[in-house]
């Protein structure tokens, strides 16, 4: 029994995140204490991002990603901003390599506070994604929802950014579709054999987008950086906007991304704190720090 783990509730434009310190201990946070910790107004998150000691030689950590629904997931730009801004207020370090399910990236804090993510190279083919039949094409797949003859939504681009992502592209306010009724039948759709992250994108100029997601094992949020990083790289590849887009998402923050020519996806913007407590990474049970702000 290692005892209560410190964390912090944090947010990136947002997206709710609890960074959890798990470094020098065996345990992990269980999906019962995500569930547990979710269903509590004051901790209620969308990712827990689990800091664990290093597996690989010339990283710094291993993270760990849950999904409020105790699900694992591969990557978090959002929260991997959140972890790295925790980290630089500890040690004065800006940059760090880490290594997630989805492999190892780097990321640093700028002079103005802002964070930028290495958030690797994108996969378009039909099995990296995954999908569940042959596409040649994943710049637009066959699916859609709503009436046959009158879609509401169809022919999404599918990317994965580690994790899996579908883009729907629409013309009108990305506010007038009913994603929290779409959502959960488009995330578990047989076509995604692992589910997918669902976004609706509005190309407002070739530098500009307005993205709402539904996140795989997360439900609606206010932001999702993976999701930002997959709809500019399916935007470019469509030839709807260039290689550098700003993004708006619901939260109000704004996210940059740069798909570079070497094919990296930089992912850049703000992370919060909120509060610091202890949890006990197996159950959830938690208390607040009392020096920590309401
Ligand atoms: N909010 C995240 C994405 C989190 C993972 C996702 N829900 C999944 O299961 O793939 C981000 O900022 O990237």
């Amino acid at each position: 029994m290692a005892g209560p783990a410190p964390f912090a509730k944090m947010n990136g434009i947002g997206n709710e995140i609890i960074v959890a310190d798990m470094r020098g201990r065996a345990d992990k946070v269980t999906a019962e204490a995500a569930i547990a910790l979710n269903a509590d107004a004051a901790t209620k998150f969308d990712q827990i991002m689990a800091i664990h000691d290093a597996h690989t030689p010339g990283t710094a950590y291993y993270i760990d990603i849950l999904n409020s629904d105790g699900t694992g997931a591969q990557a978090c730009g959002n929260g991997t901003r959140c972890v790295v801004q925790a980290l630089a207020a500890e040690t004065g370090q800006k940059s760090f390599t880490f290594e997630t399910r989805a492999g190892i990236l780097n990321a640093q804090e700028h002079a103005d506070g802002s964070i930028s993510v290495d958030m690797g190279k994108p996969r378009f083919g039909w099995q990296e994604i995954p999908l569940a039949e042959e596409f040649r094409d994943t710049r637009m797949i066959e699916l859609q929802i709503g009436p046959i003859e009158a879609p509401v939504l169809h022919s999404p681009s599918a990317v994965s950014m580690g994790n899996p992502h579908a883009i729907f592209w629409v013309d009108n306010d990305v506010w007038s579709y009913e994603l929290d009724r779409f959502g959960p039948l488009l995330e578990n759709h047989p076509i995604f054999p692992e589910r997918a992250n669902i976004t609706i994108a509005q190309v407002t100029s070739p530098e500009t987008m307005i993205i709402r997601t539904w996140e795989r094992g997360a439900g609606l949020t206010k932001a999702c950086g993976s999701a930002a990083c997959a709809a500019v790289v399916a935007a470019a590849r469509t030839k709807r906007t260039g290689r550098s887009v700003s993004l708006l998402t619901p939260g109000g923050g704004e996210l940059h991304v740069l798909w570079r020519e070497d094919d990296h996806v930089i992912l850049t913007g703000a992370a919060e704190w909120e509060f610091s407590g202890s949890f006990d990474p197996s159950t959830g049970a938690w208390a607040r720090d009392t020096e920590s702000a309401a």
